[in-house]
């Protein structure tokens, strides 16, 4: 893990080497860099990649994603099977070696399905003048997609996080998209979910098809669902085709912890999110150098015995931090706002009122009993999450991501007359006469019927 401390060196010059590089500039290594290499040239960047992926699948829709998942995930896939056919679904639910995954998928629903029903927006209706009434209409998009990773883990928990909040929303197709091979526990929780359908196509290529449409597969309206670097600046290049929720790109934690914080739990909640991927990232920012020395000793005992020990090595060596900082209030905070991370862990005294000053952060957890794990698969909340600074502006998934709202107006006789003088003064600013216009010929009409505005 890199080091640092305020003591020696100034917040700026730690905020510039923390700084991670921006979605379309990610260096790539080793086997990623390899595919590059190989399928597109060499030195080409991972952006061109995905606009070459998306472009092939536009202009020759199946055929691009069978050749797509042959040549990133191996796998021989006839156009006919692109979609997990219903008795495999069926078999995933009725799978004896699956059973005893169905009660934590279940308990795990129902915290996500209470607590986002909690959220489902309400319209908004008021008489904004005598006469005049202004709504606000909130309504489901139609088909939407929620993409599952499935290279490095199958995340069949972020299949429950996408596809409860759709359903919830009223959404009338949600579909699934994953890599294959699919595993059957991502197919299980599809259909607990209540997921109509599941793509088995991964990366920039399904983002593609369920943008562009192919010959089968529907586009649909909205693109979610977190992914690495590849999903990530796909999902970012077909915005304005689809809406999509936030970029939620590979795995960010910050703990932000004082001298009385158990070193052991930081140390594992720092490895579980750095197991997620090579470009994880995870940071301790600490006011006692004692407990971040703990936190180090403790990490190198956690890799040594976690199957994922050397992939999170890996990740903590690359994107991993220890920040000794002369106080958490206002230096750590100042750190961790400009950091503004997905997932911000406080263990320390006055937790509460430390997490409120942050000024951005994906999901905050609070104390020492509170591991984003929890948040990861079943305290209700959603893992879907924005990364690489974004929580700056953006929140993670909820049912509001399903939801765009019409606005409403109904005007009586009387509504008109009394609000055109403000309309035709603003249309006449504007220079727009037919604007105006359009107020005054209901006026005239009204008039000429004898005064019709009650
Ligand atoms: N922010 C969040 O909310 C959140 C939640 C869960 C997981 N994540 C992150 O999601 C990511 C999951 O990544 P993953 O790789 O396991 O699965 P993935 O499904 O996102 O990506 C696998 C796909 O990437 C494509 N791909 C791989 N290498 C490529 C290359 N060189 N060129 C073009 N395409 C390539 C392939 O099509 C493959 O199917 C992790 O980084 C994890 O941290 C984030
Ligand atoms: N921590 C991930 C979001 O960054 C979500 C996840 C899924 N499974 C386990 N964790
Ligand atoms: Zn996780």
């Amino acid at each position: 893990m890199r080091r640092f401390d305020t003591r020696r060196q100034s917040l700026d010059e730690i905020r510039a080497a923390l700084r991670r590089p921006l979605l379309w500039d990610v260096p790539v290594t080793g086997r990623a860099r390899a595919t590059l290499d190989r399928l597109f040239g060499p030195g080409t960047t991972p952006l061109e990649a995905v606009r070459r992926i998306l472009d092939s699948v536009r202009r020759e829709g199946d055929a691009a994603l069978v050749r797509w998942t042959r040549e990133l995930d191996r796998v021989e896939m006839p156009p006919g099977e692109l979609w997990v056919g219903a008795e495999r679904l069926q078999a995933a639910a009725s799978d004896p070696s699956l059973a005893s995954l169905v009660p934590p998928l279940r308990a795990a629903a129902a915290a996500i399905e209470r607590f986002h029903r909690r959220q489902a927006p309400a319209p908004v209706f008021e008489e904004s003048a005598p006469g005049i009434q202004v709504g606000w209409w909130p309504r489901p998009v139609r088909r939407a997609a929620v993409y599952v990773p499935g290279g490095l883990a199958p995340l069949l928990s972020t299949v429950l996080m996408g596809v409860i909040p759709a359903r919830i929303a009223g959404v009338e197709e949600i579909v699934v998209a994953t890599p294959p091979p699919v595993h059957p526990g991502i197919l299980l929780a599809a259909r607990l979910a209540g997921a109509d359908r599941v793509l088995q196509v991964g990366g920039a290529q399904a983002v593609a098809a369920l943008a562009y449409g192919t010959e089968s597969v529907p586009p649909v309206d909205v693109i979610v669902g977190p992914g690495n670097l590849f999903v990530q600046l796909a999902k970012r290049e077909v915005v304005g085709i689809v809406g999509i929720d936030a970029l939620a790109g590979p795995s960010e934690v910050v703990v932000m912890a004082d001298g009385e914080a158990p070193s052991g739990w930081i140390a594992a909640d720092l490895v579980a999110q750095a197991e997620h991927a090579p470009d994880a990232a995870a940071i301790l920012v600490s006011d006692s150098e004692p407990l971040v020395e703990a936190v180090l000793a403790a990490i190198e005992r956690e890799l040594s015995t976690l199957a994922r020990g050397d992939l999170a090595r890996s990740a903590l060596e690359a994107w991993g931090a220890a920040i000794v900082c002369r106080s958490l209030d206002p230096e750590g905070v100042e750190l961790v706002s400009t950091i503004a991370p997905e997932h911000l862990e406080v263990v320390a005294q006055d937790a509460i009122a430390l997490a409120g000053r942050v000024r951005s952060a994906g999901a905050i957890f609070i104390g020492p009993h509170s591991p984003v794990a929890l948040g990861d698969y079943a305290a209700g909340s959603n893992h879907i999450l924005p990364t690489n600074g974004t929580a700056r502006f953006a929140s993670g998934l909820g049912v509001h991501t399903f939801v765009r709202a019409s606005a409403m107006v109904h005007a009586s006789p009387r509504g008109l007359a009394g609000m055109a003088g403000t309309v035709q003064a603003l249309a006449s600013a504007e220079g727009l006469e037919a604007h105006a216009r359009s107020i005054a010929v209901r006026l005239e009409a009204d008039d000429r019927r004898g005064g019709e505005r009650r």
